[in-house]
């Protein structure tokens, strides 16, 4: 560059470390070019150094296989070491061949006293080996709290809102914060809207101590439970809409109930209807189906009432059918009665 260029068209790099390291070179060492950017290390290595100190010395190695190898330091401790390299290394077999043609820099890391380069937060070592990459007379940092390669320290403690145990709930947005107070369950629940359902108040009564559904199980599931109200070795009996209407449930008669076909009798479970006696009654002496279905189809009155059925429900057509053959076979040891043979 002529001397006439302004200076500020010159680099503002001094070259002391340049100097020195190209003075080891001439001696027959490699280039150490330090604390320089690669791109300048690579122009002073093929005699481009824009320095007039720099180009009046530097001799490149080869002719035309400049050996750079540049220790970068970083100025915060620990130096990882970074050695670029325009050619192969040097005492490599195939350092002519490996060469030939090949323009492009390539990096790689380079590990010094055997070490794995890593980034930490302790001092580098002073060795001997280490002090031309690393300056040896910075300070060392204090050791991080939780220290270790690559760790990073935990995140704090949720802070508790309230004591375990405690009964009593915090209450959001108390005194802190810019949003209103809005009470419990204001956090991320939707807001009410119109179109979501009222729910239904429940219907059910207080059942007295020992008629729990569990303890109607207990009475009723044993396998030879009956609670018909007939005789033990009666038969299952043809239940005509008129037999049904006198088991109302009333005045001290047993209540009969037909459900799905099937006539049950309901009186042994009027204690345990968790919708209480009036609620039940409402389908004694008649065919409950819809009844039922409309209050909770989900109950499985079939295998709750199984101890407490009476026999089939029929029409009066076939209940007289039914009694008119029973009649014919009376003499024979029939009962009369309608029953199932
Ligand atoms: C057909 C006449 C009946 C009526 C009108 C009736 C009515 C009711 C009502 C109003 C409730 C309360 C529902 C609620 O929690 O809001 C209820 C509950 C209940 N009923 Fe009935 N009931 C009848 C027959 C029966 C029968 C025959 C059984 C037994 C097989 C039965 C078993 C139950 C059970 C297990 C519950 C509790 C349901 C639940 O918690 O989900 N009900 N009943």
């Amino acid at each position: 560059r002529p001397d006439w260029l302004p200076s500020f068209f010159r680099s503002p790099q001094q070259p002391p470390q340049i100097a020195l390291s190209l003075e080891q070179e001439q001696n027959g060492e490699e280039i150490q070019l330090q604390d320089l950017p690669a791109s300048r290390a690579r122009s002073v290595a093929r005699g481009e150094s824009q320095e007039p100190s720099a180009t009046t010395t530097a001799t490149p190695m080869r002719q035309q296989q400049p050996v750079v190898r540049t220790t970068v330091s970083s100025p915060r401790p620990p130096p990882p070491v970074i050695q670029e390299e325009t050619a192969p290394r040097l005492g490599s077999p195939s350092l002519d061949s490996a060469w030939d043609g090949q323009t492009t820099p390539k990096a790689s890391a380079v590990m010094l006293n055997d070490l794995v380069p890593s980034f930490a937060l302790s001092a580098p070592d002073s060795s001997p080996s280490n002090a031309s990459s690393a300056p040896a007379t910075r300070p060392k940092p204090p050791p991080a709290p939780h220290s270790s390669f690559g760790l990073m320290a935990p995140p704090p403690r949720p802070v508790r809102a309230y004591a375990a145990g405690s009964s009593t709930l915090p209450i959001p947005n108390r005194g802190a914060g810019l949003l209103p107070n809005r009470g419990l369950g204001a956090g991320l629940t939707p807001p009410p809207t119109h179109s979501s359902k009222p729910k239904k108040p429940s219907l059910q009564v207080a059942l007295a101590p020992g008629h729990s559904p569990l303890d109607w199980a207990r009475l009723s599931g044993g396998p030879g439970a009956d609670l018909r109200g007939l005789p033990r070795d009666a038969p299952y009996l043809r239940v005509t809409p008129t037999m049904l209407r006198y088991y109302t449930g009333r005045k001290g008669k047993d209540a009969w109930m037909a459900l799905g076909g099937r006539v049950y009798n309901i009186t042994p479970y009027i204690a345990f209807h968790p919708g209480g006696e009036p609620e039940l009654l409402r389908g004694a002496g008649r065919d409950g189906t819809t009844l039922f279905g409309e209050v909770h189809p989900w109950v499985n009155y079939e295998g709750m009432l199984a101890a407490c059925l009476v026999g089939i429900y029929v029409t009066e057509e076939e209940g007289a059918a039914a009694a008119t053959a029973a009649a014919g076979c009376s003499s024979a040891g029939g009962n009369g009665m309608g029953d199932m043979d």
